[in-house]
């Protein structure tokens, strides 16, 4: 479902087939007050948001990442159209999103994790209803797209039970559901699969994934989970204290932050910590079980191969560094450095 309708009036003019989604040098300044003393109170700047740029091709599924309070919800709040920025310029399918809010809310799809857009008394097929009206979709496109919806994530018991009722996991399948029921270009999700379990973290992502492949819908995604980047984004920006200090693939990103990874394994008896492991040191060992790090940026196949063939292996697991991490080893050695970057392939970028 590529070559949407669409109403370009009064947009300004862009190649919209190539850049969705611009962002020049935006700044968000918040002014806020703060206590000095028992009676003074000081003004004070917050630039959550410090001159940052970027473009998203159409189709782009683009993760944007990085510690609490580095300014994410800001810029998708910015793109959105819900905050003005205070510097730069900003537009989304040639749209300036504070300018021509409702003209946008069209054309893109949000889902926060933390919240519902869906209607907490009534049962989904009925906030559905609600939406199908709010946004005057046509009657077939709306059976087709719920149709889809509702075989891909599973939602056919759920439609009659009332949105209270329902688990976070299913709630957050209802969200996306709903937030795609227009059939967005965009689609910005923030932090999606935040407290699902397994089951319902691949389900989401599968679906995200055939969305993307089956209407081209262009995605960008916060998270905190590094797995929902890997699995569903070729490409990663970073962004610390409001600025972007990474924009590339997520190799490049590990390459760059010098992060490492844990192989876990699990041995058939308590033995003494592994050793002849090339690139692996052993870094726990605790009954039966060992902790191996290695460099993020290496492949744990021949590690895995190296440990199956000189000891009595039960089970194993490789674990990822978490995000916050990366970034604090990004920074330990005085920033991005932009040959690591390189070497990561995929044209990961130091800003
Ligand atoms: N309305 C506001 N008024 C004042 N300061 C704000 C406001 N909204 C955000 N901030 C500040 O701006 C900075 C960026 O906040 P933002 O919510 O964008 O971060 P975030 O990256 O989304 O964090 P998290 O991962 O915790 O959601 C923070 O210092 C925050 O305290």
């Amino acid at each position: 479902m590529t070559g949407r309708a669409r109403d370009d009036e009064g947009a300004d003019a862009v190649d919209e087939a190539e850049q969705l989604i611009e962002v020049d040098g935006v700044e968000k300044v918040f002014t806020v007050r703060r206590r000095a003393g028992r009676l003074r109170r000081v003004r004070e700047e917050v630039r959550a948001v410090d001159g940052i740029s970027f473009r998203v091709a159409r189709g782009e599924m683009v993760g944007y990442i990085g510690p609490n309070g580095a300014g994410k919800s800001t810029t998708i709040k910015m793109l959105t159209g819900i905050l003005v920025p205070s510097g730069g310029r900003l537009r989304v399918a040639g749209i300036d999103p504070a300018q021509q809010r409702t003209r946008l809310a069209r054309r893109i799809g949000v889902v926060f994790g933390q919240r519902t857009t869906l209607w907490w008394d009534l049962p989904l097929k009925d906030s559905y209803e609600l939406v199908r009206r709010m946004y005057r979709i046509p009657d077939a496109a709306y059976r087709a797209h719920l149709e889809r919806c509702v075989e891909l994530l599973d939602l056919a018991p759920l439609l009659d039970v009332p949105v209270r009722q329902l688990s976070l996991g299913q709630r957050m399948r209802g969200d996306i559901a709903a937030a795609l029921l227009p059939d967005p270009e965009v689609l910005y999700l923030d932090e999606p699969t935040i407290g699902l379990d397994v089951v319902s973290k691949a389900k989401v992502r599968g679906f995200l994934r055939e969305v993307n492949a089956e209407r081209g819908t262009t995605v960008l995604l916060t998270t905190h989970d590094l797995t929902d980047i890997e699995q569903l984004c070729r490409r990663v920006m970073v962004i610390d204290h409001g600025r972007l200090v990474y924009d590339g693939g997520l190799d490049g990103l590990r390459a760059a932050g010098g992060g490492e990874r844990t192989l876990v394994v699990d041995l058939e008896r308590e033995l003494p910590p592994i050793e002849g492991v090339p690139g692996a040191r052993t870094v726990r060992v605790d009954g039966p079980r060992q902790w191996l790090a290695f460099p993020a940026s290496q492949s744990a196949a021949p590690l895995v191969a190296a440990v199956a063939a000189g000891y009595p292996l039960v089970d194993l697991s490789v674990r990822e560094p978490d995000i916050e991490s990366l970034i604090a080893e990004l920074y330990a050695g005085g920033g991005m450095r932009a040959d690591a970057a390189g070497a990561g392939g995929k044209d990961g970028r130091a800003l």
